[in-house]
């Protein structure tokens, strides 16, 4: 095995809203070298550029129906390749400015992961090609996102994967600090493209993130929080436009919760003339199938589901012949316990289409038609931080 410190290895991800365009990607490729030039030993990993992620999926689902594993083995093949060009770009880029630099794929190392095609798990990663590589003074670029199963299929990690990419690496390697680089300067306490007052956290914790990504806020993939709790890996989410800004540090211990307000899109599904025991049996197949059921309800014959937005292939299998299917966006209050909001805040909320349909020791989901989403986003907020 090559000689490094593992102590001076910085993992550093640029995710595809700082690799829109080539400047974009040049000026990454700079900050990476000025690390080194201070003395770190730079990992690179890097999305796709900003949108191309997106544009692959449409092709591919315009392409054939994604419902069973071969299609969707398929489609994880299309939709990986955005982090297989730039990772060779940026390799060419730290080569520009003078620096050894080699991009390695997932399939390459390999990053093995299970057969959840569309959402795989990490199971194990052979760091010694990039540990020699670093030994030599390269600097690795590894494309994010990606891995290979045991039957030598490429696999996805679910969208905003290339976080975990590089949380798991700086895991594996011990790496001393793992910056996640963004367009924004840190993890605020709503989106800040939305909350023009959102307010940033200096440090929080994993668990407060873990709620947060879960409930919608992209900034940091879940299952990257995963490995950073197990592993402690000490995180700092910062711009790549403003990276003399220390961001926000993401660790394990951090006085006092958290609060704000984070938001997704869920789908809402309506099936009529279930009685409550076939209801329950309905959550239960959907549950079998790992479909997240965010909360569901009945009114009358009359039961409403709300799951995650991916599931609608795998729904639609189950509950056809399917009824209304509706996009609606969940608002979940983070911080705050389901008696800390006043009933007349409720009522308020009640009246503006907003329902209520999840709790949990620290948390209050509420979903509402997509249409209402800045207005309501502000309200919850005010409330939030009253
Ligand atoms: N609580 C939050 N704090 C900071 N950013 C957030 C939050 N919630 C959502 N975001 C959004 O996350 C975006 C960054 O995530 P993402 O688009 O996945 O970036 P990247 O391409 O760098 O991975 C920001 O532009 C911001 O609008
Ligand atoms: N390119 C992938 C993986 C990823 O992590 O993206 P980003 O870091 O830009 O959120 C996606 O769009 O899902």
């Amino acid at each position: 095995m090559g000689e490094i410190e593992n102590n001076t290895v910085v993992v550093k991800k640029f995710g595809g809203t700082s690799l829109n365009d080539i400047g974009c990607l040049k000026h990454a490729a700079q900050l990476v070298q000025e690390a080194q030039l201070r003395g770190e030993q730079p990992l690179v990993v890097v999305s796709a550029m900003g949108g191309v992620t997106n544009q692959l999926v449409q092709w591919a689902e315009n392409c054939c129906v994604l419902n069973m594993d071969a299609t969707k083995s398929e489609l994880d093949t299309v939709i990986t390749s955005g982090e297989q060009v730039t990772s060779g770009l940026m390799a060419l880029a730290l080569q520009d400015l003078g620096c050894r630099a080699a991009s390695f794929l997932g399939w390459q190392l390999p990053i093995l992961t299970d057969e959840v095609y569309r959402n795989a798990e990490i199971v194990s990663i052979n760091t010694l090609p990039l540990q020699n590589y670093m030994a030599t003074g390269g600097i690795p670029v590894v494309a994010g996102f990606q891995g290979i199963t045991k039957l030598g299929r490429i696999s996805s990690l679910g969208r905003g994967g290339s976080d975990t990419t590089a949380v798991a690496l700086s895991a594996l390697l011990k790496a001393r600090l793992c910056q996640i680089f963004t367009d924004v300067d840190g993890v605020y306490n709503a989106d800040p493209a939305c909350i023009q007052d959102a307010q940033k956290f200096d440090r929080i914790s994993y668990e407060d993130m873990t709620t947060f990504s879960r409930h919608g806020a992209k900034i940091l993939h879940d299952k990257a929080l995963q490995w950073a709790r197990r592993y402690k890996v000490p995180i700092q989410v910062l711009s790549t436009f403003a990276p003399e800004n220390p961001g926000t540090y993401v660790c394990e211990f951090v006085s006092g919760n958290a609060k704000g307000i984070a938001h997704k899109g869920v789908l809402c599904w309506k099936v009529p003339g279930l009685s409550r025991i076939k209801a329950e049996q309905l959550l239960q197949v959907l549950q079998n199938q790992l479909i997240s059921v965010w909360g569901w309800q009945r009114n009358g014959s009359m039961t409403t589901f709300f799951t995650e937005m991916s599931a609608k292939n795998n729904v639609q299998q189950y509950v056809l012949p399917t009824v209304s299917i509706l996009p609606h966006t969940m608002f979940t209050m983070i911080g705050v316990s389901f008696d800390d909001v006043p009933k007349q805040n409720q009522q308020d909320l009640r009246r503006m289409g907003v329902e209520y349909i999840f709790r949990s020791v620290n948390s209050i989901s509420y979903v509402v038609q997509e249409q209402a989403t800045m207005k309501i986003l502000s309200v919850l907020h005010k409330m939030v931080q009253t």
